[in-house]
């Protein structure tokens, strides 16, 4: 390439180049400024030389020139040095600044060397100032060759003039000298030119070098915050099991002692150190194996769950790196166990016995007849339920009942073999799974034995309570092969020992399912039953004894269904109930035994039953006055009967409905006495204005003499705190006999009258005879 092309290349390149390579370049102008320093001195010395020995005005001037320019450039850059901010800001400007200088300098110097060799005849300075031109031009061209224009402006300036006077001395061997000056500034301007080309390539080079390193320290120091920031514990394994990188979190995570924890530190040893061990509820255990071998093992799998000494428990992830070495990323899920296993026990226990739930138990029953058909043999589902828990819970309060809960649960569970499943299924509902049935003796006899313990006393708040139990018993497989029919199978066999009075167990019968079909039957013709005016109301005189004469009547319902005919109250009135139909239906009852009252003699009273869920609404005694003042009937001629378990449990709310009846004016009478709790507390308590002796006991009065004596003792205790006590289920001659002898005030029952329609009751009350011929 010649040298034209190679310095257009060059000042191309130039062009291009970044801002801080140039700024380097121009910054290696003044460096060193010993190098600069030199030059304007040893250019002195040259110049303060030709001056004196050339005694020519023209030389001295070029020397003064040479002397002064070179200080002046020594001044620009020790001024240079001093601006640091400015110099790499405005690095063009100290560039054109040096260029003056040095194109000056260096003009200067041709200048002198000129005019020695054309006008200077001494020896020494024609050996000496073109000696120093050249070699001046010589470093030049090295020195300054970053900036190429500049450097072959200096050689130039400072050769040219000098091979000029040499051509111009006409002397043969000069001449020569001017043209090897010629030559020789070539070649230095091609030296410059390749220097040149080294120098930037060198300085791309190092830029490039430090821009790496630089991106290089800035991606260690995000890894390292990275590193320090991660709440996971981290190590890096070579393919030799040896650490290479870890951070603060694996070493406080594996609880290795930090001086333990350096570069090539095996992971063997590191595994040892921890003293963990692999968690055998997660992994399956191989006896044989090494821990550390099979923590390997593991590993490879990729999760690895390990327990420490302090019960932490951690798991390790690995990942295999390219280079076949490994990562270990490390995670303390301590506390996610602990929240795990809260969860999973919240999700499967119940929170207040800790029994197994609903849910679960509903999973065990799934398992038990999975594992029944593959063994063929059979288990018992038994539903409990408590008997008057919700008394307990009234009277006592919640926080007794939940206690009541909690120890019926201690029972289950110690009577319950191991093998068996206790549950709570909600409320007061318990339920036991009892594996390996092979006949229902076994059941009987689980069933029996749970009801002796649950007989036994409770202490709750120092104070002995009493409860009895219901069980429902199904069969598997023999009465279900689901769970949800085993379960509804349990239910009908509970709901049976509930009808048949309580405190008891059932096996299901199939029967058993046809009465609940009878019953569901019941309940959906009931909701029509109203509407389509099929209930009527049929009254029982109650009859002084001693006169003959009906007090007063007892409104009866009757259900007069259009396809089954008359249904007993007996199997509609708990249907009525449990549905909360009766509130409806008692409201219904309320007026129209207050209307049909209306029709009967002053002095009659009508009795109505009511129902103990009629007293949870709190619309009781509003129903009341509307009866009342609808059909106009006063109060004192309406009374309402009420059975024990009313008052049994007598929350705060029933309390305030029978003393807003009684502040009506309507008279109270308590049903059914004896055949309950009897407690005369109750009596006094809500002073009761009759009590009614249930007929059973009238029934066995010609059978025991017991039966007497409890009519005489309640009649006594009656009197004694004014109540006027009525006899139930008066059916013979004899019955009446008894029961006036004893002082009965008041007799019910079929020797009298059963129960009749409104037209019947009318014309008995209308002749009197009738009742008083039987009474007499
Ligand atoms: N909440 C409401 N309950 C009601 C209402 N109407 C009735 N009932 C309750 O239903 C139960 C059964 O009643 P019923 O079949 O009508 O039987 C009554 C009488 O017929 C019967 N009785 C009367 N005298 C005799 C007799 O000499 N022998 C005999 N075997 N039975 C007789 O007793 C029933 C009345 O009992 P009681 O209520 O205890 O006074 C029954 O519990 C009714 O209370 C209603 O409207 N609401």
């Amino acid at each position: 390439m010649g040298l034209y092309s190679k310095l257009a290349a060059a000042l191309a390149d130039d062009a291009r180049l970044a801002r801080d390579i140039k700024r380097s370049l121009v910054d290696g102008l003044y460096q060193p400024f010993a190098s600069l320093v030199v030059g304007a001195v040893s250019g002195a010395i040259v110049a303060t030389a030709a001056a004196f020995w050339s005694n020519d005005l023209a030389i001295s001037l070029a020397a003064g020139a040479v002397t002064i320019i070179g200080l002046a450039r020594v001044l620009l850059a020790w001024i240079y040095f001093n601006r640091e901010t400015e110099r790499s800001d405005r690095y063009e400007r100290w560039e054109t600044y040096f260029s003056i200088g040095a194109y000056a300098f260096a003009a200067s110097l041709g200048v002198l060397s000129f005019l020695i060799t054309t006008r200077s005849s001494n020896l020494a300075l024609q050996v000496i100032t073109p000696t120093f031109t050249i070699g001046y031009a010589a470093g030049i061209s090295g020195r300054n060759a970053g900036r190429p224009l500049l450097a072959i402006g200096q050689v130039l300036l400072s050769a040219m003039p000098l091979s000029a006077g040499l051509l111009a001395s006409g002397d043969g061997e000069r001449a020569s000298l001017g043209i090897l000056s010629l030559l020789f500034a070539y070649g230095m301007i091609d030296i410059t030119l390749s220097t040149r080309e080294i120098i930037v390539s060198a300085l791309v080079t190092t830029r490039e070098k430090e821009a790496l390193a630089e991106q290089f320290r800035a991606q260690a120091n995000l890894f390292d915050i990275a590193l320090r920031n991660m709440s996971h514990g981290l190590c890096m394994f070579d393919v030799e099991g040896k650490l290479q990188v870890w951070n603060e979190q694996f070493v406080r995570i594996s609880g290795i002692s930090p001086n333990l924890v350096h570069a090539d530190a095996s992971a063997k040893s590191l595994f040892e150190i921890s003293n963990a061990v692999i968690d055998a509820t997660v992994c399956r255990r191989n006896p044989a194996e090494a821990e550390f071998t099979e923590a390997t093992n593991a590993l490879k799998s990729g999760n690895l769950i390990v327990k420490l000494p302090d019960d932490r428990i951690v798991s390790l992830m690995q990942r295999q790196t390219a280079e076949k070495g490994s990562v270990i990323i490390f995670e303390d899920i301590t506390e996610r166990r602990h929240s795990e296993a809260r969860i999973q026990q919240m999700a499967c226990y119940d929170d207040l016995t800790g029994l197994l739930n609903r849910s679960s138990f509903r999973s065990k029953v799934t398992e038990s007849l999975k594992s029944s058909s593959r063994e063929a043999s059979g288990f018992a589902v038994h539903l409990l339920d408590l008997d008057h828990f919700k008394v307990i819970n009234d009277t006592m309060g919640h926080p007794a009942g939940d206690r009541l809960l909690q120890l019926v649960a201690d029972r289950l569970r110690a009577v319950s073999q191991a093998s068996q499943t206790v549950a709570r299924l909600g409320g007061d509902e318990f339920v036991i799974i009892q594996h390996s049935v092979t006949c229902p003796a076994d059941a009987v006899e689980l069933a029996q034995h749970i009801l002796q313990e649950l007989e036994r006393p409770f202490e709750i708040d120092g104070m002995p309570v009493t409860v009895g139990a219901s069980i429902g018993i199904a069969l598997a497989p023999d009465h279900a092969d689901d769970e949800d029919k085993l379960l509804k199978r349990a239910d009908i066999a509970l709901y049976a020992v509930k009808a048949d009075g309580r405190s008891g167990f059932r096996i299901f019968q199939h029967e058993m399912e046809l009465a609940t079909r009878a019953r569901h039957a019941v309940e959906s013709d009931l909701r029509g039953a109203l509407a389509n005016g099929e209930f009527e109301l049929h009254y029982q005189p109650i009859v002084d004894p001693a006169t003959g004469n009906a007090v007063s009547c007892e409104a009866l319902l009757r259900w007069k269904h259009p396809v089954a005919g008359y249904i007993p109250p007996s199997e509609f009135i708990p249907v009525a109930e449990d549905t909360g139909l009766i509130l409806q239906l008692g409201e219904w009852v309320l007026h129209e035994a207050c209307q049909e009252a209306r029709h009967w003699p002053q002095d009659v009273s009508v009795a109505v039953n009511l129902s103990p869920r009629q007293f949870s609404e709190p619309q009781l005694a509003f129903q009341v006055v509307r009866a009342l003042e609808r059909s106009g009937l006063p109060p004192q001629r309406l009374e309402l009967e009420i059975t024990e378990s009313v008052t049994l449990g007598a929350t705060q709310k029933v309390v305030e409905t029978i003393s807003n009846l009684r502040r009506l004016g309507v008279r109270l009478s308590l049903d059914d006495f004896g055949t309950g709790y009897s407690s005369l507390s109750y009596l006094r308590k809500y002073a009761f204005d009759k009590l009614k002796i249930d007929r059973s006991f009238v029934t066995d009065l010609s059978k025991t003499a017991e039966s007497i004596a409890i009519i005489r003792a309640i009649i006594g205790m009656g009197r004694s705190i004014g109540m006027v006590i009525v006899v139930e289920g008066v059916e013979t001659e004899a019955q009446l006999a008894t029961l006036r002898e004893e002082g009965c005030d008041l007799v019910q029952g079929y020797y009298f009258s059963r129960p009749v329609p409104s037209q019947g009751i009318r014309a008995m009350l209308a002749a009197p005879g009738t009742l008083s011929k039987l009474a007499s």
